[in-house]
């Protein structure tokens, strides 16, 4: 009953394999397909002369134990959902990969939505379509179920798995923003923000909302190559240029044509390779090493750096001139320390991610994990962030994350917990002193042992005045 035929109507071969499959036939090579439907396009893909014969579809959310005892032995599973549906892909893919890990999994949306297909992708699916979807092109996605052999060869996923910057703190929206406007222009832009702060990834949502996004997206790390190396990987070399250039190289620059190149740690290229960029930059040319012709280009440059370039200017390790033909549209990056506000989203996205990772069902934190997560200063920022939570959910024992999972953050947390209680005690002793001595501070300093400068900077400490103020507090 779960059978979808997706096949062409004259392929009977295929069809009979299919069907001997559901019958519990002994041809395992095509397997049960399974439609779980949502939206108009499972109405849709039900009738006859979409898919060759009247299909049964099971709803989502739906009689679960249903759609359960269906996945084990499916090849294929399609998804029928709308945007908005993100968990039930979530969870549809994570049954699978436990029910049928083999079994091949698209997606068919409703509308083209960003997040859907993220979520998709990163949930294992490895074919997402678009409502309305050209049967020609059904059948495609599904040809390797038909070819012997191929079963199990992954389709090519047609969207890239970039992850969403995920946060709806001021700041992340001004971000998000300043994007978008950015994007629609070819203006050289330069990320500024600290270590994990995201300045990877908005470069690439940079490309990928502008018209360069059908082009390449070329990365380069300039600290991680050495002076020599870094030229030649940027710009290309001929063969025979050098000691070991043994073949022609394009070089980053040039297989960015028509797209965008990303240069990363940029405060870290040395002064030679920063002339050669400068050229670049003004007259759109490269020389590559050992060339006799300069190369025209068209790339739109994004640069980061979690350097002050001005220091680097003034400290004569950055040329001045680069620095202001870099500075042209700026973006900074706020820390985490910044948007706690969005700890906890970003926590749950990335969660959901690692169970998809590990074919697994998210981990779920306790109120105390994530006031652990809320409290700490984060100078690693968002990666960081990331890796307390992958390496706690290896540790959790069960599918709950607790504090005394988070690594050097439970440490961190006792810490707090250890001055917070020594705070509650000072100010408890100092109250009490204070009602004893009739809040005569003098009599109260000589009996701590304190200085009057060490009681007036507590009683400011701890927001304490006599009782006559109305201030709360007085009574231990
Ligand atoms: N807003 C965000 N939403 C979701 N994931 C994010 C966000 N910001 C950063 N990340 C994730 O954090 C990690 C670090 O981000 P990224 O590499 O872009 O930082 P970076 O600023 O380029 O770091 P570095 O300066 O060390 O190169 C990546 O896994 C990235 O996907």
């Amino acid at each position: 009953m779960y059978l979808l035929r997706l096949t062409e109507p004259e392929d009977e071969s295929n069809l009979n394999a299919l069907e001997n499959k559901a019958d519990g036939g002994k041809d395992n090579k095509v397997g049960t397909i399974l439609i779980v439907g949502r939206g108009s396009s499972a109405a849709e893909l039900m009738r006859p002369e979409m898919l060759g014969r009247q299909p049964a579809v099971t709803r989502l959310p739906g009689p679960v134990s249903v759609i359960k005892s269906a996945l084990p032995g499916a090849s294929l599973v399609v998804l029928c959902a709308r945007a908005g549906d993100e968990e039930e892909v979530a969870q549809l893919g994570h049954w699978v990969r436990a029910a049928s890990p083999m079994a091949r999994l698209m997606l068919v949306a409703d509308v083209s939505c960003e997040a859907l297909a993220v979520t998709a992708l990163r949930a294992g699916f490895q074919e997402y379509l678009v409502w309305p979807v050209d049967r020609l092109v059904l059948c495609q996605a599904v040809a390797g179920l038909q070819r012997p052999g191929l079963d199990m060869e992954p389709i090519k996923p047609r969207v890239p798995v970039l992850p969403s910057l995920i946060g709806q703190s001021t700041c992340m929206q001004q971000l998000r923003a300043r994007i978008e406007r950015l994007a629609k222009v070819d203006a050289t832009v330069l990320l500024v923000g600290e270590t994990g702060t995201g300045k990877d990834l908005v470069a690439r949502h940079l490309h990928e909302s502008s018209h360069r996004q059908g082009g390449p997206f070329v990365a380069l790390n300039c600290a991680a190559l050495p002076d020599g190396l870094l030229e030649s990987e940027l710009f290309g070399h001929e063969r025979g240029a050098f000691t070991g250039a043994h073949q022609p190289y394009k070089g980053k620059v040039r297989l960015a044509e028509g797209g965008t190149l990303f240069l990363d740690e940029i405060g870290d290229m040395p002064l030679p390779a920063q002339a050669k960029l400068l050229r670049l930059l003004e007259n759109r040319e490269v020389f590559a090493i050992g060339a006799s012709a300069v190369c025209q280009v068209n790339i739109r440059l994004v640069a980061a750096t979690n350097h002050q370039l001005e220091h680097r200017v003034a400290d004569g390790l950055f040329r001045q001139d680069l620095y202001y033909r870099l500075n042209v549209a700026r973006l900074l990056l706020p820390t985490l320390r910044q948007r706690r506000e969005d700890i906890e989203a970003l926590a749950h996205g990335f969660l959901q991610d690692l169970a998809n990772h590990h074919h697994q069902p998210p981990c779920r934190l306790t109120v105390a994990a994530r006031q652990a997560l809320m409290r700490y200063s984060w100078p690693g920022n968002v990666r960081e962030l990331r890796n307390v939570l992958e390496s706690a959910v290896l540790m959790a024992e069960r599918d709950v994350i607790d504090v005394g999972d988070l690594g050097y953050l439970a440490a961190n947390q006792v810490a707090v917990q250890d001055e917070h209680a020594t705070h509650l005690e000072e100010r408890t002793l100092l109250l009490r002193t204070l009602n004893q001595t009739r809040w005569n501070k003098s009599e109260a300093a000589l009996r701590l042992n304190w200085s009057r400068m060490t009681l007036y900077r507590k009683l400011a400490k701890y927001e304490l005045s006599p009782p006559d103020d109305g201030m709360p507090g007085v009574s231990v």
